[in-house]
């Protein structure tokens, strides 16, 4: 047999082509082709200094279903790219913990709550030539729990590729299918990792066919395990043609063999034909060769990897276990030859002085072109507050100034680092398609930073609303810590929101689940010293429209001095929810003439947005309404901002009631996996909390059901699946979307509401 020892591969090393730009008008930067829109030719062209450096860059994330290995893989990839010097488990029993969960709560708890960001270098052999080239992969590990979905949704807002990581049992899970659509929603290219090759009953081929039949995209194995369960030891590479093993302490040895192991030859061959058969698809180039019965050769078949995975067709499947250390350092080159380097990348921006209407600006990750950076996530830290900046054009250097774009407001960079999960290396400047953080700018999540000599802006993220929310206050005296607790989460989290309830007065947080809001107030106690007492949790209902209402109101008060004089016309309207920004309100002005002056019309915006704060059935939040001011009138020395506020008000609650007004509830897809014996005992479960069965497989001996269930049915249901099940069944909800409330259910809210409002009478 011949054995070589060496560090693997760079199938390609990823060649700059001249871009196809494909416009977007949003985040999607990446994404589907536009031809209506006529971008102009690029003004800063690439050196080629740049290429050199971008075409060995790398930004990756790793994402996942909860509890699917993410972190243990980020720990096995640091320590074979020798960023850390020993391996700890996630819970493992030396208590250090691994290194991307770094706050004390996600190693007690074994989650991850934050993403956390680290950078490491990766060397690759190229098989073709024996060619070797070091990458810079900056990673980002995400939470795989949907509470915390914000941390997957902005880091795939700034990555350029990712890891899907499966386990090889439960295969496609219901926040598998989250994060693919936060994939596709931000267009990353993603390589799939198969992982817990170790585990019984681990069957990579149903989970490929579940990713081509429940993600919809094209997808292949590269790879072929050598050994199953307990006795996996390698995998066999199929593009090109040769055993790959793990070796030494801790699989650091990376054995390659030319020689195919007889017990897998077989299916070696079969996979190998059907890698070709998919690559065939979604490639031109195969696709002919294929029609005439030609072989592609293995530079072929890896460069069609490459490019029907940048053009988001089509999915390469590694396959490996992380805790028992095998086949991680081939996904790592996977990473470098099949995912795209920085430049790569379609990304645009909007020029804000020129009209909205006006066709995006593509950026350019040259070094010497002017700076754009995004703001991607703060977080309080112990020097002050830390900004994650991903720089897509330009570079940032130490004591820069750089300029906000929404605001206007110039700063200096005080501090450069880059990050290594909660350390930092100081740096001087950084580059083009690189991230980094800095520290004491002030700013928001999703802000734009320029050298102030373009006025580019970038498309946010998408926010999902909170669906959960309760009463919070201090136990005991309240401290300024309180405040300053919940004002830091917010700022950091912009799915933790924080109200005080007029009626109550009471303090009310709300976020994306109950994990969620404890994991905050445990932070109060732990960070901040605040010991809390909390509510019970309610659902965040909402309340909307079903149909288009006009109106014609005129606030009017004469009260000796001067009155109050506001007349305002127009109609309100149902509105369906962007998908890219996730805004469903609007405030349209279309008045013509001056009826109304324009120094009144941000009082009546500032109206109608205080009036979708609490609905009139029940209390609860307005969502998915658009306003049209169409006229009104006004009196020279009566009108004033208050009376047009005040009239907004009052048109914006008699026309709600005249809209066939309805209340929403959030409706969960609910996941529940348990032993085949107790199928029927959860069916029944889900049943009686009015659940809707969407989905169910049956495998080996366990089973999985997926259900549609209204939050507001869901309290209590861990104890009832616990009982029914011998505490053997395991259950995750997700939020899907907002749907009317049953009648009774919204009279019961109608009526509670109305009691309150009475008894503060
Ligand atoms: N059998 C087996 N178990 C694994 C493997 N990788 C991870 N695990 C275990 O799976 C559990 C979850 O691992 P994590 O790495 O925390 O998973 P995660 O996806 O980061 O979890 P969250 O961030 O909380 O979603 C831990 O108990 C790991 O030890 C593997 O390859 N095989």
């Amino acid at each position: 047999m011949l054995v070589r020892r060496c560090r693997l591969t760079s199938f390609l090393s990823a060649p700059w082509r001249p871009h196809r730009w494909r416009a977007a008008s949003t985040a999607t930067a990446k994404t589907a082709p536009s031809p209506q829109i006529d971008i102009p030719p690029p003004q800063h062209k690439l050196s080629e200094k740049d290429l050199q450096r971008l075409t060995y860059q790398r930004n990756i994330g790793v994402s996942a279903h909860i509890d699917s290995g993410k972190t243990t893989l980020t720990e096995r990839i640091l320590f074979y790219t020798g960023r850390i010097r020993d391996i700890h488990e996630v819970r493992g029993r030396d208590s250090v913990g691994a290194k991307m969960d770094s706050m004390d709560l996600e190693r007690e708890k074994g989650i991850t709550i934050q993403s956390a960001a680290t950078f490491c270098d990766w060397e690759t052999t190229n098989p073709a030539d024996g060619s070797k080239h070091k990458y810079a992969v900056n990673i980002i590990d995400t939470p795989g729990h949907v509470d915390f979905t914000i941390e997957v949704e902005r880091a795939l807002r700034v990555l350029d590729g990712a890891i899907l990581v499966l386990c090889a049992v439960a295969g496609v899970q219901s926040q598998t299918t989250t994060v693919d659509r936060q994939m596709r929603r931000y267009g990353v290219p993603r390589i799939s990792f198969i992982n817990k090759m170790d585990r019984p009953g681990a069957n990579p081929w149903r989970i490929v066919s579940q990713i081509r039949s429940k993600l919809r995209i094209p997808a292949a194995a590269v790879q072929v395990p050598i050994g199953v369960e307990d006795g996996f030891k390698g995998v066999v590479d199929l593009v090109y043609w040769r055993s790959i093993y793990n070796e030494g302490q801790k699989g650091i040895d990376v054995v390659v063999s030319d020689e195919i192991p007889e017990s897998v030859l077989e299916l070696a061959k079969e996979k190998r034909t059907e890698l070709i058969e998919q690559l065939a698809e979604v490639d031109e180039e195969i696709g002919e060769l294929f029609l005439n019965d030609q072989l592609p050769s293995n530079d072929l078949i890896a460069a069609a990897i490459r490019r029907s995975t940048i053009a988001l067709k089509f999915s390469p499947v590694f396959l490996g276990s992380a805790i028992k250390n095998t086949a991680v350092q081939p996904l790592l080159d996977g990473v470098c030859a099949y995912l795209p380097n920085p430049a790569e990348l379609d990304v645009v921006a909007h020029d804000t002085t020129l009209p909205v209407t006006a066709p995006p600006v593509p950026l350019y990750p040259a070094a010497a072109a002017p700076l754009v950076g995004l703001a991607f996530k703060l977080e309080e830290g112990r020097f002050g507050q830390l900004t994650y900046m991903r720089v897509y054009q330009g570079s940032l250097k130490k004591a820069n100034l750089i300029y906000n774009a929404r605001t206007g407001k110039k700063v200096k960079v005080p501090r450069l680092v880059r990050m290594h999960s909660n350390e930092m290396e100081d740096i001087e400047s950084i580059g083009p398609g690189e991230i980094c953080a800095i520290f004491g700018v002030e700013c928001s999540s999703g802000d734009t930073f320029t050298d102030g000599s373009t006025s580019f802006s970038m498309t946010s993220m998408f926010v999902p609303e909170p669906v959960i929310s309760l009463a919070i206050k201090a136990n005991g005296i309240e401290t300024p810590n309180f405040s300053r607790a919940l004002n830091r989460f917010q700022k950091e989290d912009p799915t933790f929101r924080v109200h005080i309830d007029q009626e109550s007065k009471e303090t009310i947080i709300s976020g994306m689940g109950e994990l969620h809001l404890e994991i905050y107030v445990e932070r109060m106690r732990r960070e901040y010293n605040v010991d809390c007492v909390t509510g019970k949790p309610r659902v965040a209902f909402r309340e909307t429209i079903s149909k288009r209402a006009d109106f014609v109101y005129v606030h009017k008060k004469q009260t000796g001095g001067a009155g109050q004089y506001a007349k305002v016309c127009g109609y309100i309207e149902p509105m369906e929810m962007d998908p890219e920004t996730g805004k469903d309100v609007a405030f349209d002005n279309v008045i013509m003439g001056g009826t109304i002056p324009s120094n009144y019309i941000p009082a009546i915006e500032k109206g109608f947005f205080e009036a979708l704060e609490k609905g009139t059935l029940s209390g609860n939040p307005i969502s998915g309404v658009r306003f049209v001011l169409q006229d009104g009138g006004y009196h020279i020395v009566d009108s004033s901002e208050l009376a047009f506020r005040n009239a907004t008000i009052g048109a914006f609650r008699e026309a709600f009631r005249a809209a066939n007004a309805i209340v929403l509830e959030p409706i969960m897809k609910v996941e529940v996996v348990a032993p085949g014996e107790f199928q029927s005992n959860v069916i029944g479960g889900l049943n009686t909390r009015r659940g809707t069965i969407v989905d169910s497989e049956v495998r080996d001996d366990e089973f999985t059901a997926i259900a549609d269930v209204a939050l507001n049915d869901m309290f209590g249901y861990s104890n009832q699946l616990r009982g029914s099940t011998q505490g053997k069944g395991e259950f995750s909800m997700e939020y899907k979307t907002h749907m009317p409330a049953l009648t009774h259910p919204q009279m019961e809210l109608e009526e509670a509401y109305r009691r309150t409002l009475t008894a503060k009478k």
